[in-house]
Formats: structure tokens, C-alpha cells, sequence
């Protein structure tokens, strides 16, 4: 089963980025507590930082006026006081940096919750990872890696800068008026628009670059983590060759695509590095306003000259800094620009799936729908003409999600409980797509399919069996989906009796024991036979009124599949299984036998010679 369309798009630095910016603003802020506190103590933070930074930059000059006068006393008294001024500024320093952190820990711990409440809402992670992805590209990698990058960025390097900027434009535009009058403050906004535009263009193909870094670097990632996850049949296959040159082939494209991505910095670095060091001249330049234009400082002595120039050309790198700080943030923003582009998708996305499944599944919790001629209607819990079936299709027509042709069309049947039900038929057909439609991960087409009232539930047991990684306990694994900490421990006993039954008695000493956490991962370690016990085992722990079984004795020997249904009828309860084996059809009453073309015949097990 895989996704059945890709339609990857390319971001760009456009409107689309600020449709993101405000979403990511949902995101990493979704209400009023610890994002926002620390938002805004970081930035008053910052503000202290920069006065102490002012006072601190004066004292250049005054250092100036002690050396040029040749006063020895002010000398050590200015070299006291900017000492101290220094301790405070670089304190100050660390604690912003340490706030731009927390807030980092905030905004990805608000957005990785928001994020994997949407993909784990209403089955988003089955329709985005088996049926449409919607372009939605490694949806793993942009919970986990790029919502680190943003909120990385976006704490540690934009917020610090961007929300200080009127801060400390505004002061040192004023400054800067009182030194250089309108002329020093117009030469330096146009030299800061000049700059903005530039970047504007430069910055753009950045947020398309990291995008594709980013997606290069999923698959290329996942490829590894494939080959993890089935060394032994890669193995076996004697694959190594072929894995190399796979794993070589996704790392050249995403070499390729870091390659583009280091070229398209190239102008974007040295414009920056320029801008910076020409604001150095410029700051000078400005006094050529005050000095050779306006003649502010005729009068003034030679003395006290060099401490005017020096403070004159702090105040006015400072607002050129201001501004040279937000135009260093362009490679940031770039990036920022792709990685929150990738986000947004990914939630967009996933709301829209999870309403559409929304609308499903009300729809189906209507009671006693019957046949719908136009769209299909799967009913839980209905109350049934026919007397205690468990499962009732009228008119059945089912087909993959994203397929136009039915695989099975019409189908009518009902199942009392005392009819356990086979569904066999060759392979790929639409055996396991009809558990699906039971399951209510595919919709049906047409027709109603109900199933019955259950006072202890159904588990459905897949055909590939599933135990979560972690290095999970053998409880742990024993009472999935349930958490281990809400089964109390008196029920250990019985837990161990259930392993036992199933033939797996010595997972207890391979384990070490019950509720231990392993150092192995349970999908590597067991044999698919153990894995298809362990999965019964599960099954009798919960016991559920009904289980359905996807091939799930597939890999036992007839005994042991004989030894499982024995345990299913002795703990009464009820089963309805797919499978192609012939010694199945003992414990079962009827046949569900579906053909090639959708063509299906319903039989009592008891018309079968064997
Ligand atoms: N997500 C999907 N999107 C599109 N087609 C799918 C999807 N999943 C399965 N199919 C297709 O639906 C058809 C029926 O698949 P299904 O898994 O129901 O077969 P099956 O009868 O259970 O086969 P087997 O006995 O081998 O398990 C197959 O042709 C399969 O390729």
C-alpha cells in the first residue's frame, strides 16, 4: 500500500511566506501563557541590553579625551566605569541568549503538540502516509526536523533582532538627527532601502533552495532508516550492492540540491558581509554633514574633537546597525521562508483531512442507515432487522481511495455471530480492502455496512504485525493500544498465563521480565510466527467480543493455527478472518469467496469436501 499522488511544490519568497508567518503565529503562540510571557521578557531584556550598550559605547570617547588630554586620573576612572559597564552589558548578553532558548523550548513544544494532535486526529497519519499525501512529502521529517529549524530561527535570531528594531532605530534615528540633522539620517535610510531591496531578490530563491534541501534530506534519511528497519531482508537478498548505490543515488540528489543551495548564498553572503563593512565607512562619511557642511564644531578645541567624532560615529554605526542586523537576517529569513512553508502545508493539510474524516465519521454514526444509493454509509452500533448479526452489507461497492474501478460491487451479505466468516480469494482482490471499509479507513461507495453492537469492542489484527519501537516493555507490548500504566498490576499474573498459552512463555527471560524496558526493539527480535502469537496474545488480553484476522495465522504451522482458533472458541471470541489456507475453512462457517473482476459466491463451510 502506498501514496498514490505527488504533486511536490516549490516555495518562493512571496505572499504565500507571510500567509505562513501568520499560521506559524497560531502555531508557536496558541494562547496567551509561556511563548508570549517569554516573548515579551525577552525583548524588554534586550531593550536593557542595548541602553547598557549605549552607556557602555560612550565611554570610547571618553577614553578618547583622557589619552588626547593626557589626564591619567580620568583615564583609570573611565577605564572603572567601563569595565563595569562591560560586566553588565556582557551579562546581559548571556541572559538574552539564555531567553531566546527558553523560548525556543516553548515554541517547538507548542507547535510539535499542535502538530502531532493534528496527524494523530481522526486517522490523518493513515491518509497522509497510505492513501494522498496531497505533496505533503516526509510529513515525519517536518515534525520533527523542520519545526526544530524554524522555531530555532525564529527564536534565537529573528525575534532578538526584529522586535528591538523600533527600539533602537527610533533612538538612534533621533541621535542621529541631533548630530547629522536630516541629511546623516536620509543618506543612511537610503542606504538601509538599498540594501532591503537587494536582498529582496537575493533572499527569494533561498526559501525554494531550503525547501528542497530539506525534502533531499527526508528521503535520503528515510532510505537509511528503511534499511534499519529490514537489514535481515536486505540480507538475505544480498542487497548491499543495491542499497549502496540507492542510498548513494538520494545522497548525489541531495548534494545536488545543498550544492545549488550554497550557490544561491554566495551573492547573498558577500552582499551582507559588504553592506556590513561599508556601514563602517559610512559612519564616518555622515560627519562630513556636521563637520564640512554644517561647521557645527568651528568652534570647538582640538582637545575635545576626537571624543565628539568618536561618539558621533557610535551613535551613527549604531543606526546602521540597527538596520546592517535586520539585512544579516536574510539568509535566515530565506531558509525561515522554506522550512515554514513545509509547516504550513503539513497543517493545512491535516486539517483538511482530518475534516473530511470528521464528516465521515459523523456521518456513519447515524443509526440504521440503510442503503444510500449515492454515497455509502458505514453504521456503528446499529440495531439490525436480521436477529444479532455482527456484521450487515447491503450493496456493497468498494474501490481504493484514489482508484476509480470497484473492486467489489454490490455486495450483500450478513453475518450472525454464530457464522464465523472466512473471506479468502487470490491475492489482490480486495480481501484486506474490505476489512478497510469495516475499519472505516476507506469509505464505501455504495450501500450501508454496519456492524453490530459490541459490548467489549473489535480489534482488528493487520496482516503485517505491529509493535511500537521504544524498546518498549513485554507488557508494554502485550496490552497495546492500552498504556501499560493504566493496566493495574494484579493483572500481571494473567499476563503471563496469556504468553504462556500462546507459546511464549520465554519472551519473560529474553525480556528479563514483564514491565522491564528492553535494549532491543520487539519487530527485530521475534520471527513473523512469534510476532503473529504475540499479536494473539494481545487479542486475549483484551478480549474483544469480536477480533478480525488479516492472515493473521499466516505464518503458523496448522497446529498452532489450530491451537489459536481452539483459544479464540474457548474465551469466546467471536472472529471473522481473511486467508488463502484450506485447513482455515474448520473453524469457520461461512465463506465470503471473492474472484478476480469483483465476482463474489457465498457458501456454508460445510459444502466443502475436504
Ligand atoms: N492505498 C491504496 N491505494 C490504491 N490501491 C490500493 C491501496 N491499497 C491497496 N490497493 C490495491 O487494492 C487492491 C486490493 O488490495 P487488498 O490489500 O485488499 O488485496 P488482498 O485481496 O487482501 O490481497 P492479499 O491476499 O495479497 O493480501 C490491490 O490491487 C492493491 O494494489
Amino acid at each position: 500500500m502506498g501514496k498514490h499522488r505527488e504533486n511536490t511544490r516549490d516555495f518562493h519568497f512571496d505572499w504565500r511566506f507571510f500567509r505562513s508567518c501568520y499560521q506559524l503565529g497560531g502555531l508557536v503562540y496558541p494562547s496567551w501563557e509561556w511563548a508570549a510571557l517569554l516573548t515579551v521578557i525577552t525583548i524588554v531584556t534586550a531593550i536593557g541590553r542595548e541602553v547598557v550598550n549605549y552607556f557602555s559605547g560612550l565611554n570610547l570617547g571618553k577614553f578618547y579625551g583622557a589619552l588626547v588630554g593626557g589626564d591619567e586620573g580620568a583615564f583609570w576612572t573611565v577605564f572603572v566605569s567601563s569595565t563595569l559597564w562591560y560586566v553588565a552589558l556582557c551579562g546581559l548578553i548571556a541572559i538574552v541568549q539564555f531567553l531566546a532558548w527558553c523560548l525556543y523550548l516553548s515554541f517547538r513544544s507548542n507547535s510539535v503538540r499542535k502538530l502531532q494532535n493534528l496527524y494523530f486526529q481522526n486517522g490523518v497519519f493513515y491518509k497522509m502516509n497510505c492513501v494522498d499525501d496531497q505533496g505533503v512529502d516526509n510529513p515525519d521529517q517536518r515534525i520533527t526536523q523542520d519545526v526544530e529549524k524554524a522555531c530555532n530561527i525564529l527564536a534565537t535570531k529573528i525575534i532578538p533582532v526584529v522586535f528591538l528594531c523600533p527600539f533602537t532605530i527610533g533612538w538612534y534615528t533621533y541621535r542621529t538627527f541631533t548630530i547629522a540633522d536630516w541629511f546623516g539620517v536620509v543618506s543612511i535610510y537610503v542606504y538601509f532601502i538599498l540594501g532591503t531591496v537587494i536582498n529582496r531578490f537575493l533572499i527569494s530563491p533561498l526559501a525554494k533552495w531550503s525547501a528542497r534541501v530539506e525534502k533531499a534530506e527526508g528521503d535520503f534519511r528515510y532510505k537509511h532508516v528503511s534499511v534499519r528497519d529490514h537489514s535481515e531482508e536486505a540480507a538475505f537478498y544480498k542487497a548491499a550492492s543495491f542499497e549502496e548505490s540507492e542510498a548513494t543515488r538520494l545522497f548525489w540528489h541531495l548534494f545536488r540540491q545543498q550544492r545549488s543551495q550554497i550557490l544561491v548564498r554566495l551573492p547573498v553572503d558577500f552582499f551582507q558581509t559588504f553592506f556590513n563593512f561599508f556601514g563602517g565607512s559610512l559612519s564616518y562619511a555622515v560627519q562630513v554633514f556636521p563637520i564640512f557642511i554644517f561647521h557645527y564644531y568651528d568652534d570647538v578645541s582640538p582637545d575635545d574633537l576626537p571624543t565628539i567624532i568618536s561618539n558621533n560615529s557610535f551613535v551613527l554605526i549604531y543606526l546602521i546597525n540597527s538596520f546592517t542586523n535586520l539585512t544579516d537576517l536574510a539568509t535566515n529569513i530565506g531558509e525561515f521562508a522554506g522550512y515554514i512553508q513545509r509547516i504550513t502545508e503539513f497543517k493545512e493539510v491535516a486539517i483538511s483531512h482530518s475534516r473530511n474524516l470528521q464528516r465521515d465519521l459523523s456521518s456513519s454514526d447515524l443509526l440504521a442507515v440503510k442503503v444510500d444509493e449515492k454515497g455509502g454509509k458505514v453504521n456503528k452500533g446499529a440495531e439490525f432487522n436480521e436477529d444479532d448479526a455482527i456484521v450487515c452489507l447491503s450493496g456493497v461497492s468498494y474501490a481504493p481511495p484514489t482508484e476509480d474501478e470497484e473492486l467489489v460491487s454490490e455486495l450483500t451479505i450478513s453475518v450472525a455471530p454464530s457464522h464465523r466468516l472466512l473471506i479468502t480469494g487470490p491475492s489482490g482482490v480486495g480481501k484486506t480492502s474490505l476489512l478497510r471499509c469495516m475499519a472505516q479507513l476507506w469509505p464505501i461507495r455504495t450501500g450501508s455496512l454496519t456492524l453490530g453492537e459490541f459490548p467489549r469492542g473489535v480489534i482488528f489484527l493487520p496482516q503485517r504485525p505491529y509493535f511500537p519501537v521504544g524498546q518498549l516493555s513485554l507488557k508494554q507490548q502485550v496490552v497495546f493500544p492500552a498504556h501499560e500504566d493504566s493496566i493495574p498490576i494484579n493483572e500481571h499474573e494473567r499476563i503471563v498465563r496469556i504468553l504462556a498459552s500462546v507459546g511464549l512463555g520465554r519472551l519473560l527471560v529474553t525480556a528479563g521480565d514483564l514491565i522491564g524496558k528492553v535494549d532491543f526493539e520487539w519487530q527485530d527480535q521475534l520471527s513473523p510466527g512469534e510476532q503473529q502469537r504475540l499479536s494473539l496474545a494481545r487479542v486475549l488480553f483484551h478480549k474483544p467480543s469480536l477480533v478480525i484476522l488479516d492472515e493473521a495465522t499466516a505464518s503458523l504451522s496448522e497446529l498452532a493455527e489450530k491451537e489459536v482458533y481452539d483459544l479464540l472458541t474457548q474465551e469466546k471470541i467471536g472472529y471473522l478472518s481473511t486467508g488463502h489456507r484450506s485447513s482455515l475453512f474448520q473453524y469457520h462457517d461461512q465463506v465470503l469467496q471473492i474472484e478476480e473482476k469483483g465476482r463474489v459466491s457465498i457458501y456454508p463451510t460445510d459444502e466443502i469436501r475436504y
